[in-house]
């Protein structure tokens, strides 16, 4: 204690700013912990209304999360093994606390047609404009991946034709040749799944907005670290669950404001490449081919358009912007590592495969780029594309959706308010939907062949369905057809004597997104 005579400033000093330092810790910390408890029992509270419900359990489903075990993980140790007995609709804990998990065809085709009674749920938007973190900043609060009714309607309908409009076959043979000069370079077996993540981010940058990141020439570029400094954080699990930590308390975290300070630059950079090419457009139309302008060029001309079409703002266009960059360049470049591996480890339907490309380009020992028309010519090379997203969906699930009404799926009550997660994975590896779901058979889809005589075809759902189906389906696959099919003409395909894949596929430990572990092969060049 002081006295009264005693110098105030000293005792303020030494005893009082001390203690109420300690308190303010005190305070701080028990702020956190009060914050965590509260919310972590709001998301753990088993809801009663799913009481008639079979569920996989909380913590199970956290420890692995926790652990960074990805989504095919969970599917093999907890869905699947509880299918028959729930008939594929069980419940589960997820990111926005407890869902109804589904993985049975004939519910899923429901909610694909019923928009009305499943429309896209709205946490994310809600979680958006509550906290402004690392992923709401960067898919910014709408877009049409998570909007309904009219908003959505008013995004597809200017992004249609331009999707339509947009297959630029040349601009996808120019970044293969690219892909093939550090092909070349490099002295024994290729990480192949980085230069395609390079491969595709070039594509969705010149082709999305007609910015050239070069990627795939200059690894190390400013704006490609600086995407990939977001890109690769926005999953973080604790910011996640917790995203009061990414935001309120984000001064307690030195590393993760550098990633919003990435995101901000990146954020400026969208805006300045739109404002640069209205202002473009502006001076006068442009006399690029249609099927080679940018998607953003054609949204603009959308926009300006003649059928009374509702032009987006230049925050929606940024939103957009954003989208096709997320949900088209990691997703194509999986599904492109995942073929490139099942053909080279099954080197019977290599020669197939190649037999067919040969037979449409010819085998003139220099490089030949597809046309969009031969593009049409390569019905063995698209089965094999479709088996290997089967395999390995860059697509775990869609996204949230959530009931209207109180309503049923097949024979199931789901109360009003249910978050509905269709899991992709668990339709895909079903033994009870498919033949030896394990084995990479890309005959499944011929005609006449295994999907065509399935009970539903929804047990088959790499890019969703209805009217909410993927957009940019035929870009990226015209984009996987083109390399390809180069690459099978140029090089043999072989997996490394000590691959990590030797005995199967095996999956990277992520969160949300679904890619094969360091996966290298070797290019063996043809001519
Ligand atoms: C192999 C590549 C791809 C896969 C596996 C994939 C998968 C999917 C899936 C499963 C959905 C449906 C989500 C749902 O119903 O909840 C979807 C929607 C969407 N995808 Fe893709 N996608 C791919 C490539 C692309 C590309 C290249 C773009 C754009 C350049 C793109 C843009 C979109 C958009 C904008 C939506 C929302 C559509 C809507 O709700 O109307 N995707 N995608």
């Amino acid at each position: 204690m002081f006295s009264l005579g005693s110098d105030p400033v000293n005792v303020f000093q030494n005893t009082l700013l001390p203690s109420v330092k300690r308190s303010k810790f005190k305070y701080l910390g028990a702020a956190i912990a009060l914050y965590v408890v509260s919310k972590a029992y709001r998301m753990f509270a088993y809801p009663k209304k799913f009481g008639h419900l079979k569920k996989i359990p909380a913590i199970a489903m956290m420890r692995s999360m926790l652990a960074r075990e990805n989504d095919y993980d969970r599917a093999t140790k907890f869905m699947l093994p509880t299918w028959k007995e729930t008939n594929g609709i069980m419940t589960a804990w997820g990111q926005f606390g407890w869902e109804v998990v589904i993985a049975n065809p004939e519910a899923v085709r429901t909610i694909l047609y019923k928009t009305d009674i499943f429309p896209k749920s709205e946490v994310f938007q809600v979680q958006a404009q509550l906290h402004q973190t690392l992923i709401t900043k960067f898919f910014g609060t709408n877009n049409m991946a998570f909007a309904n009714t009219h908003e959505w309607r008013k995004r597809r309908k200017i992004a249609n034709p331009a999707f339509k409009r947009s297959m630029p076959a040349k601009t996808f043979a120019l970044l293969t040749s690219r892909m093939f000069e550090q092909i070349d370079k490099s002295s024994g077996p290729v990480h192949i799944q980085k230069l395609l993540q390079r491969f595709t981010l070039d594509a969705i940058g010149l082709i999305g907005f007609g910015f050239e990141f070069n990627a795939t020439n200059t690894p190390e570029g400013e704006w490609v670290h600086i995407y990939n400094d977001v890109a690769d954080n926005i999953a973080d699990f604790k910011y996640l669950v917790f995203p009061a930590l990414d935001t309120t308390y984000l001064g307690l975290f030195p590393e993760r404001q550098k990633k919003h300070e990435s995101l901000n630059r990146l954020n400026s950079l969208f805006n300045q490449i739109i404002e640069h090419k209205k202002l473009e457009l502006a001076k006068g139309a442009s006399n690029v081919e249609d099927n080679e302008k940018d998607l953003l060029t054609l949204m603009i001309e959308a926009g300006n358009g003649e059928n009374d079409q509702e032009a987006l703002t230049d925050e929606e266009l940024r939103n957009e912007l954003v989208l096709f960059f997320l949900a088209g360049h990691d997703t194509t470049s999986n599904a492109m590592t995942a073929a490139l591996y099942f053909l080279a480890a099954n080197p019977d339907i290599q020669t197939r495969a190649r037999k067919e490309v040969l037979s449409v380009l010819g085998d003139e020992p220099l490089d030949v780029w597809p046309t969009l028309e031969q593009l049409k010519e390569f019905p063995y090379l698209t089965r094999i594309m479709k088996e290997s997203i089967r395999l390995a969906p860059p697509a775990t699930g869609l996204v949230e959706r959530e009931t209207a009404v109180d309503t049923e799926l097949a024979g199931v009550v789901i109360p009003k308010g249910s978050l509905i997660k269709v899991d992709t994975l668990s339709l895909h590896y079903n033994e009870n939907l498919w033949k030896n779901p394990t084995k990479f058979d890309p005959d499944r889809f011929a005609e006449g062949g295994e999907l065509e005589s399935m009970p539903s075809t929804y047990a088959y759902l790499p890019f969703g369905g209805g009217s909410r189906q993927c957009i940019g389906m035929n870009f990226s696959l015209a984009e996987q057809r083109v390399a390809l099919s180069s690459i099978l003409r140029k090089y043999e395909l072989s997996l490394p004597a000590d691959s990590i894949h030797k005995d199967g596929l095996v999956f990277d430990r992520q969160l949300l997104i679904l890619s094969a572990k360091d996966m290298q092969i070797d290019f063996t060049k043809r001519y």
